[in-house]
């Protein structure tokens, strides 16, 4: 086996570790180490939760005087700056260990490259770059957030295969599967956030919570410019998760008043339709770092036309539906030539059941 090919076995490890964590360490990274020596795994630690210590400490504490000497394996550059927790660089350097394995440098520019000069000063061997891809991937919602402080957005749909997300009548239940479904729940597990548009709320009553065992319910985030909704609507009443809405110049302050009454966030934004880059900011501001938009056809359009959608998650059912009438998962205006039509790269597709998950990323500038 190839010395190359012995890091990636135990950097794959400690990957797998760092997702194990996924959707409880935002805003913070997905990070997982593994601590080998003399050909034994003695440490391993994931990050868990934001203010508790990385990854590293906690392989380091697992490793106790079995560190010395040994090489530590980190999906992300230890950190050399003094955040909620020490710099793990120089607990790695107090451990005596003789070698340190990357996978990707830490993207917050005013720290990436900190780490390894601190190790490498202390006369630690540095080796970058193994499984960064993959490392950068499972981190694509921190290394969005932590430079440009607005949450990474993934537009989520389900449709027929002819792209419907509801028949002519406005029928809907159930275009995907179970499995589907549940696959939904989990990413919503994941998310800091999840956006509809009124036009969902009125039509579905959505709760937008997370139905699995031990599921986190996301912040639900309703856009509705004129303050439209049902003050029984569930997002309201159900008391499951926290609820803002962002409305407009318009909006009438008696409903708001009453909305805010009964526990309801209300954001204005500037001018009469509810502005997207503004929402972004407020939830960014919030340490909210991943949102998930459920939109229905208008709301899907509006942050894909204004270049603000980072993903697409689809989910298509081998079911047609067929009517002129019958919504798209993306409304608007729509682009006028071909040329001009959003390209996504990077697809992937799987099948979940009899469905088809889409995965692919807006292609930006
Ligand atoms: N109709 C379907 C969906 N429908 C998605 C939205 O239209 C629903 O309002 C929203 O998921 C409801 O939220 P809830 O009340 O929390 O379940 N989404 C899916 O993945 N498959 C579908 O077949």
């Amino acid at each position: 086996m190839s010395e190359m090919s012995i890091h990636e076995t135990y950097m794959r490890l400690a990957l797998e570790n760092a997702r194990s964590a996924k959707g409880q360490t935002a805003p913070n990274p997905m990070v997982g180490s593994v601590i080998v020596n003399e050909g034994r795994i003695v440490g391993i630690g994931a990050h868990l939760k934001p203010g508790e210590p990385h990854a590293e400490i906690h392989a380091l504490r697992m490793a106790g005087d079995h560190a010395k000497g040994g090489t530590i394996y980190v999906t992300l550059e230890p950190c050399s700056h003094h955040g909620r927790t020490g710099p793990c660089a120089e607990a790695v350097v107090r451990a005596g260990l003789s070698r340190v394995v990357i996978a990707a440098p830490d993207p917050n520019p005013l720290v990436a490259g900190r780490g390894v000069k601190i190790l490498r000063d202390a006369g630690i061997e540095v080796i970058e770059g193994v499984l960064r891809e993959e490392s950068e991937r499972l981190n694509e919602v921190f290394n969005r957030y932590i430079v440009s402080k607005r949450p990474f957005v993934t537009v989520k749909s389900a449709t027929t295969l002819d792209g419907k997300i509801a028949t002519r009548t406005s029928s809907s239940r159930w275009i995907t599967s179970a499995e589907a479904r549940e696959d939904v729940h989990r990413l919503r597990h994941e998310s800091g956030a999840i956006l509809v548009g009124v036009q969902t709320i009125l039509h579905d009553d959505s709760q937008l919570t997370t139905r699995l065992p031990n599921g986190r319910n996301p912040l639900r985030v309703v856009l509705d410019s004129t303050l439209r909704i049902p003050e029984d609507a569930r997002v309201i009443t159900d008391g499951e998760a926290p609820t803002w809405i962002f409305t407009g110049s318009n909006a009438d302050p008696a409903k708001r008043e009453r909305l805010e009454a009964a526990g309801v966030r209300v954001i204005e934004t500037d001018g009469e339709r509810v502005n997207l880059e503004q929402v972004l900011d407020t939830l960014g501001s919030s340490e909210i770092s991943s949102l998930l938009v459920e939109g229905g056809g208008q709301v899907n359009a509006s942050f894909v036309e204004q270049g603000l959608a980072d993903k697409l998650l689809l989910y298509m059912a081998p079911k047609l539906v067929g009517g002129k009438d019958a919504p798209t998962f993306l409304e608007g205006l729509g682009v006028g030539n071909m040329d001009e039509a959003f390209e996504l790269d990077d697809l992937r597709v799987e099948q979940l059941g009899p469905d088809l998950k889409f995965e692919a990323y807006f292609r930006k500038g």
